[in-house]
């Protein structure tokens, strides 16, 4: 794979040296920021990001604000992550990777890593992991822009049981239990859900109230600190994205980085074939929010925040920016994929998401005839996190990413 990527590498495009205003000022602002470490990009100010390559290396700055992207489970979080992962290595990010990656990758310490040499702090933190906030502050600059992604909880629950139902031990008791019951193991598990679940055993984090637990937040049930939880996470996130709301939320995801709608252009990543979505009814729906009632707190808190964050860029503007964005992600679709939604088996090992036991990960076949230098692009839209995780990795350290130890 580094072969390939090696050749990859000399494929890629340069920048084509054209400054817009935004791109003077944020310049600008940015090496305020550098000498005045008290200067904080304003979250409704919306920093800017600087496309001038050249000479943020010569001032030895990574040419947008540093940015932690906590990628939450089964939430859309992959396609999000793909779209940093291209901005940083286009722009020579230094990355806060987790030290090992497995399947269940939050339990691992990104902390424990090295910097690479040269380089006095991460610019871009965008893996999974269990929110601490003070712990990630201390690896990353004080003008960090945090960034989130929240999905339906009805819709993430269904999903991360589908995709982790023999890897969380309180999944995989219900998926045991149901042997020769003629009935699903998410239906088996929703019945009575505290006969299956302990909330000590380590593996189970996401087996409740997974979108809080990503978020750092008490996950196992309400308590009074809650209410000041949230607002310290509003306060903490300069962007809550809402996956129902997925190219609005990459509308104000490009305006608060400065980006063009090309930048944030995407191909839905890592989506389970559609027999692997169970379809729930009233009742099977009632019975996940009341099981994840904390993650719907969660959601519908910050579904509020969104749209006065919408209101704030303007809902007409808005609209007219999501069209361009889907204008644009149509364009790189059309050139770039030849077949979408393909079965892991008819898919090569550089493309081929990673599967669980029980879900079948679809992905993309990229189109032939393509330059080098468009088959880069392309092949970068389409990679799954685990490849491209490598690639950056092997990039930053000069070494492959430790496994993780088997149990
Ligand atoms: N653009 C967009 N809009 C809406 N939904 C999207 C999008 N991109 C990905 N997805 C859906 O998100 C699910 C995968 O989420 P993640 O990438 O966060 O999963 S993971 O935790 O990294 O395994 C997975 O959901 P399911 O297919 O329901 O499992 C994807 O289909």
């Amino acid at each position: 794979m580094q072969k390939l990527f090696s050749e990859l590498r000399c494929s890629l495009g340069n920048h084509t040296g054209k400054f817009t205003t935004k791109q003077v000022i944020w310049t600008l602002k940015y090496a305020l920021t550098a000498i005045w470490p008290g200067f904080v990009l304003n979250k409704t100010n919306m920093p800017y990001i600087c496309c001038i390559p050249y000479i943020c290396r010569q001032v030895h700055l990574t040419p947008h604000p540093p940015m932690v992207f906590l990628k939450t489970h089964r939430t859309g979080s992959s396609t999000v992550q793909n779209i940093l992962f291209r901005l940083g290595e286009r722009e020579g990010a230094t990355f806060a990777f987790p030290s090992q990656y497995s399947g269940l990758h939050y339990l691992f310490p990104f902390i424990s890593e090295a910097l690479p040499e040269g380089s006095s702090q991460f610019n871009l933190l965008c893996s999974h992991m269990h929110l601490d906030l003070r712990e990630v502050r201390k690896v990353m600059p004080q003008n960090t822009v945090f960034i989130t992604l929240l999905r339906d909880p009805i819709k993430t629950f269904e999903s991360v049981f589908g995709y982790y139902t023999s890897i969380i031990p309180a999944f995989f008791r219900a998926h045991r239990a149901t042997a020769n019951k003629g009935k699903s193991a998410l239906s088996m598990f929703l019945d009575s859900p505290e006969t299956f679940w302990d909330p000590k055993e380590p593996g189970n984090g996401l087996a409740k109230n997974p979108m809080s637990f990503d978020m750092g937040l008490n996950n196992q049930k309400w308590n009074g600190s809650w209410p000041e939880d949230l607002a310290q996470l509003e306060e903490a996130f300069h962007l809550v994205m809402i996956a129902e709301h997925f190219d609005e939320s990459l509308v104000l995801l490009g305006a608060l980085l400065g980006l063009e709608h090309a930048d944030v252009a995407y191909l839905r990543l890592n989506a389970r074939a559609g027999n692997c979505v169970t379809e729930l009814d009233e009742n099977m729906q009632e019975k996940v929010r009341l099981w994840n009632m904390l993650d719907t707190l969660l959601y519908d808190f910050f579904v509020q925040v969104f749209w006065e964050k919408a209101a704030q860029f303007g809902l007409e503007r808005l609209k007219v920016e999501v069209a361009q964005l889907r204008a644009s992600t149509e364009k790189i679709q059309q050139k770039c994929v030849s077949r979408a939604e393909v079965p892991p088996g008819e898919l090569e090992d550089l493309l081929r998401p990673w599967q669980t036991e029980t879900a079948t990960i679809v992905g993309y076949e990229v189109r032939g005839n393509l330059s080098l230098q468009d088959q880069g692009f392309c092949i970068r839209m389409m990679l799954p996190e685990l490849q491209y995780h490598s690639h950056l990795y092997f990039k930053q350290y000069g070494r492959d990413m430790r496994a993780a130890p088997a149990d």
